[in-house]
């Protein structure tokens, strides 16, 4: 069975956790947007009444057309749940994201919930974090001298060979930008060791807006399986 299909199963699976009046942080890629779906077609039926608050521009629309009730951020002081995928995610519940460029969103979703809900399929889950090149979200005002800062960063952290390389997008001659208009600098790692000093050295840098380490946040993981689905909660 295909990846497509475990994200589908644990995108319904998310459900469990979504009770009527809940504020819902809407995350972003192609399992949250499954998510976002099978959340509004609840919503469509008259089974639930919730809002949302989507983490990317992409997940608006999505939301919009799915047919959920959307407030902007600043209406809420407090978020319920956030449900949002993940690019991977190790046994400490740690998570890479950021594979879509909205990991400064996701985190300030994920921050301001009371629960964070990770959807994967199996192929996310990993011993250790870093063979996904962890995505730095940076100013562009300076971004070529914010990228070596990273790379000296990164080997102060315990990375012995990280290469950093800012993405681009089209026909790569420009840098993505991200919906908050920051450069994201892709840092090939291969493994981090220690992800707590990896967070700490990266957010020292002035540049540096976020990264895509998610440490001490994610409660529950989901992971669809070909015929089931695993929900595991710390
Ligand atoms: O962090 C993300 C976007 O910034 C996504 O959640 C992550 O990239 C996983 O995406 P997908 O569900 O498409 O595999």
């Amino acid at each position: 069975m295909s990846a497509q299909s475990q994200k589908a199963r644990a995108a319904e699976a998310a459900l469990e956790y979504i009770e009527d009046g809940m504020i819902v942080g809407l995350g972003s890629g192609s399992t949250a947007a499954l998510f976002v779906k099978a959340l509004g077609r609840r919503c469509a039926a008259g089974d639930l009444s919730i809002k949302g608050i989507p983490t990317s521009r992409e997940t608006e629309q999505i939301a919009l057309e799915a047919g959920v009730p959307l407030i902007p951020i600043e209406q809420a002081d407090r978020i319920d749940v956030a449900v949002d995928g993940a690019d991977e995610v190790d046994g400490g519940f740690r998570l890479i994201k950021g594979g879509g460029g909205c990991l400064l969103r996701e985190k300030i979703i994920a921050d301001a919930a009371d629960l964070m809900v990770v959807l994967v399929d199996e192929t996310k889950l990993v011993e250790t974090l870093g063979a996904f090149p962890l995505p730095v979200e940076v100013d562009p005002f300076g971004w070529t001298i914010t990228a070596k800062k990273v790379f000296d960063a990164l080997r102060r952290a315990g990375v012995e060979r990280p290469l950093v390389d800012i993405r681009r997008q089209g026909d790569r001659s420009e840098p993505f930008i991200t919906d908050g208009g920051h450069y994201i600098l892709d840092c090939a790692c291969g493994a981090i060791e220690d992800a707590y000093s990896v967070d700490a050295e990266l957010l020292a840098i002035p540049g540096v807006v976020d990264h895509g380490l998610f440490i001490d946040q994610a409660r529950v993981v989901i992971v669809g399986e070909d015929d089931d689905v695993k929900v595991m909660e710390l």
